[in-house]
C-alpha cells in the first residue's frame, strides 16, 4: 500500500547550509499493517511521517501510495500529529464533524456520524466542550477522532500519545489497538517509546542517528489481540525491548 523508494530529505536552513534529515530510506507497508517508526531524536522520524502525508516533498526518491506517487495531502492519509491541534473555536462535536464537511456531507449527517466517532473514543459526554475544557487525554482522543471521522485508509500518527501521564498513555494504547483491531486501517506510528511500539505494532523500523536510514526491521510476532498486563510476563515479548533498544542505541552512533 504504502511504498517508500530511496527516499532522502535534505533541509536548506535559514543560515543558507544544507542539512540532510534523512537518507536512502526504502520501505515497504502492506495495507492493514501497523508499523512504528523508532529512533534517537533528530533522526527524521517526524520528516519522514509528514512526507508521507504530502507536507514535505522529497530530495531524493519517492513515495507512492496504492501505485500513485505522493504529491501533496490527500483524504486517504490521515495525520495525527501533536502540533495538528484541534480548532480552540469549535465544540469537540464542530471539530470531528469539520472533516466530513469539507468533504461536502451535509451538516446533520457529519454531526451523527461525528457523534458515533465520539461514542468510540469515549467523548459522547463532551460534545458540546470546547477543547480548552478538556484533558490532555481527551483532546489527543478528539484528535484520533476528528482523523478516523472521515475513514482515511491510512492512519499517519506522530508520537501521539508523547505528551500524556502513563496512565492516561497506557490507556489510549489499548483504546487504539482495540479500534485498529476493528479498523484496520494501515498505520505508520512514530513513538520514542520502544514499549508502546512493541505492544502495538505488527513491525517496528528502527532509524539510525543523523542523517537518518533504516538500520534494522523487525517483525514483532506477538499474537493479538494484545494485552499489556500478559505481555509484560511473556519472554517473547521482554526479548524484542531488550533487541530494540540494543538497536536503537547502537544506532544512535552508527
Ligand atoms: N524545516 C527544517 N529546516 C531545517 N532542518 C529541519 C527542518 N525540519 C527538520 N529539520 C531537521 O531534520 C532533522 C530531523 O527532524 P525530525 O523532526 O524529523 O526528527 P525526529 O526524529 O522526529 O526528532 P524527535 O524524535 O526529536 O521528534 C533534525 O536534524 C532537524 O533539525
Amino acid at each position: 500500500m504504502i511504498c517508500i523508494e530511496q527516499l532522502g530529505k535534505t533541509f536548506r536552513t535559514a543560515r543558507g547550509t544544507s542539512h540532510t534529515a534523512i537518507q536512502d530510506i526504502s520501505l515497504e507497508v502492506p495495507e492493514g499493517q501497523f508499523v512504528s517508526i523508532l529512533g534517537p531524536s533528530g533522526c527524521g522520524k517526524s520528516t519522514l511521517l509528514y512526507m508521507v502525508g504530502g507536507f514535505e516533498q522529497a530530495t531524493a526518491g519517492q513515495i507512492s501510495v496504492n501505485g500513485r506517487v505522493v504529491q501533496g495531502p490527500g483524504p486517504d492519509r490521515g495525520p495525527v500529529f501533536q502540533e495538528y491541534a484541534l480548532f480552540p473555536w469549535k465544540t469537540v462535536l464542530g471539530n470531528v464533524a469539520y472533516g466530513l464537511r469539507e468533504q461536502g456531507v451535509p451538516k446533520a449527517q457529519a454531526e451523527e456520524r461525528a457523534m458515533q466517532w465520539l461514542e468510540k473514543v469515549k467523548l459522547a459526554n463532551y460534545a458540546g466542550f470546547y477543547p480548552r475544557e478538556l484533558s490532555g487525554g481527551m483532546r489527543q482522543r478528539a484528535a484520533i477522532a476528528r482523523t478516523l471521522a472521515y475513514e482515511p485508509k491510512i492512519l499517519l500518527m506522530d508520537e501521539p500519545f508523547g505528551a500524556l501521564d502513563a496512565h492516561t498513555r497506557l490507556t489510549l494504547q489499548a483504546e487504539l489497538l482495540s479500534l485498529w483491531e476493528q479498523l484496520k486501517n494501515t498505520v505508520l506510528f512514530v513513538t520514542h517509546s520502544v514499549d508502546e511500539a512493541v505492544y502495538l505494532s505488527d513491525r517496528v523500523v528502527v532509524l539510525t542517528g543523523t542523517p537518518g536510514r533504516v538500520r534494522e526491521i523487525v517483525p514483532i510476532d506477538l499474537p493479538r489481540p494484545r494485552v499489556r498486563a500478559e505481555l509484560l510476563r511473556n519472554t517473547a515479548y521482554q526479548e524484542y525491548v531488550i533487541q530494540l533498544e540494543r538497536l536503537l542505541v547502537d544506532g544512535a552512533h552508527a
